[in-house]
């Protein structure tokens, strides 16, 4: 693991990925980074502690493969790409990847080692190469409510989604805040007026956010002010291919393909930043006690945090505001249900750039840097 290469680094999830290494020292037992870019061909690279760094031609096959490692937060038109010329050139270097494209591959590990650390201790015991980072929704329930599945207590979860821009794209996250301004600016001075009617400033807004001006180019429609109860395309089981995915990839995380977990709900995106927030319906295997799911849920890493079902504790702890840029997953409001013992409500949050995209790779590279 000497020679590791990083395209996309310089993108939204790429540079929370830099960051993080940058934080965990991990460029110091790198000793040949390599930086590439598709577009920026001999620009300066990122500061990681060695001096200046140029950056190299993504579609360089003959560089890439001379790499023990490549790391991509490029997207999946790239690795469509390139990641099938470099095996055929017989390339047998690992392969860590932030973009869906390759996720379901019957040769590629989808990497939550917090959750599935035997799955890729095995994959990597059959010599398999090629490592994905989970759908960000998936990897945050599978990180808040992990336990449950490890004990073999979860029959089936619904998940209600309320996802951040973020998860959209840098673009969205700008085009939320150009919403969230011109709903302010149409509200104007009547803002400051304590004794203006709150419903000509309703009628102003909604007028503003019907307006043909109204900033939609990403979304297509207003976000902030509103919600958009759709993400990512159709499936032709009339999800959505978010909802799709929570099934698919939880149980290719857990290794349990075989023998699937249902899991369904509605994706939602909100007006958040980066933080994805879902609430869950868990129908557990058998009815525990509420006080056995809470310390199973809180067992099962170092970074969920269970949150008392408090009001106080709950506003203060268990919101976007609260969990952005951490890497603490916290999850409240557990309690049973009104349709009985066997079923527990949930409610997490988990920064979605972190958890939901650059820490599982920035892990996965340093399970690889251990195994040498
Ligand atoms: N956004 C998310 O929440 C998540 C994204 N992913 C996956 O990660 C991949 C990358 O996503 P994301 O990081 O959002 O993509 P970005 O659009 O932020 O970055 C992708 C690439 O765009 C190029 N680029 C062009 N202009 C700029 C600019 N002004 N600033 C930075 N980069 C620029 C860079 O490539 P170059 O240097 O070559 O020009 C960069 O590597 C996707 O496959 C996505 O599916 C996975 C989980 C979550
Ligand atoms: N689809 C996610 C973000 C994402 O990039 O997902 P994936 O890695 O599965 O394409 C969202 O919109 O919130």
């Amino acid at each position: 693991m000497r020679r590791v290469g990083f395209v996309g680094w310089r993108g939204m999830v790429g540079s929370v990925l830099m960051d993080r290494m940058r934080e965990e020292g991990d460029f110091a037992w790198i000793p040949e980074p390599e930086f590439f870019t598709t577009s920026q061909i001999g620009a300066a690279g990122p500061d990681v502690g060695r001096g200046a760094v140029t950056l190299s031609d993504a579609y360089d096959l003959d560089l890439l493969s001379t790499l023990d490692a490549i790391v991509t937060c490029q997207g999946s038109d790239y690795t469509k790409e390139i990641h099938p010329q470099l095996r055929e050139r017989g390339w047998g270097g690992y392969w860590i990847d932030a973009s869906s494209a390759m996720r379901l591959e019957r040769n590629s590990v989808i990497v939550l080692d917090p959750v599935n650390r035997p799955v890729i201790d095995a994959a990597l015991a059959a010599g398999k190469r090629d490592f994905i980072g989970g759908n960000c929704t998936v990897s945050l329930m599978l990180m808040a409510i992990g336990g449950l599945f490890r004990e073999g207590l979860v029959e089936w979860v619904s998940a209600m989604t309320y996802q951040a821009a973020s998860g959209a794209g840098a673009k969205n996250m700008r085009e939320l805040l150009l919403q969230m301004g011109a709903l302010q600016d149409a509200a104007g001075a009547a803002l400051d007026d304590p004794a203006a009617a709150i419903l000509d400033i309703d009628r102003a807004v909604t007028a503003a956010m019907r307006a043909d001006r109204f900033p939609r180019e990403q979304f297509g429609v207003p976000l902030a002010g509103s919600l958009i109860p759709w993400i990512d395309s159709p499936m032709p089981s009339g999800q959505s291919r978010e909802e799709w995915k929570g099934q698919v990839e939880t149980n290719k995380i857990l290794g349990r393909e075989d023998r699937p977990i249902p899991v369904d709900g509605i994706c939602v995106r909100v007006g958040a930043m980066r933080c994805h927030s879902q609430g869950l319906t868990i129908k557990l295997t058998r009815d525990i006690p509420l006080a056995e799911a809470e310390t199973i849920i809180a067992a099962a890493n170092p970074w969920v945090q269970v949150i008392p079902n408090d009001r106080e504790e709950t506003v203060r702890r268990l919101s976007p505001a609260a969990v952005t840029g951490a890497l603490t997953v916290p999850v409240g409001r557990l309690r049973k249900l009104s349709m009985g013992g066997e079923y527990l409500s949930a409610f997490t949050v988990g920064d979605q750039l972190l958890w939901g995209a650059a820490e599982p790779l920035r892990r996965m590279l340093t399970l690889l840097r251990d195994r040498a």
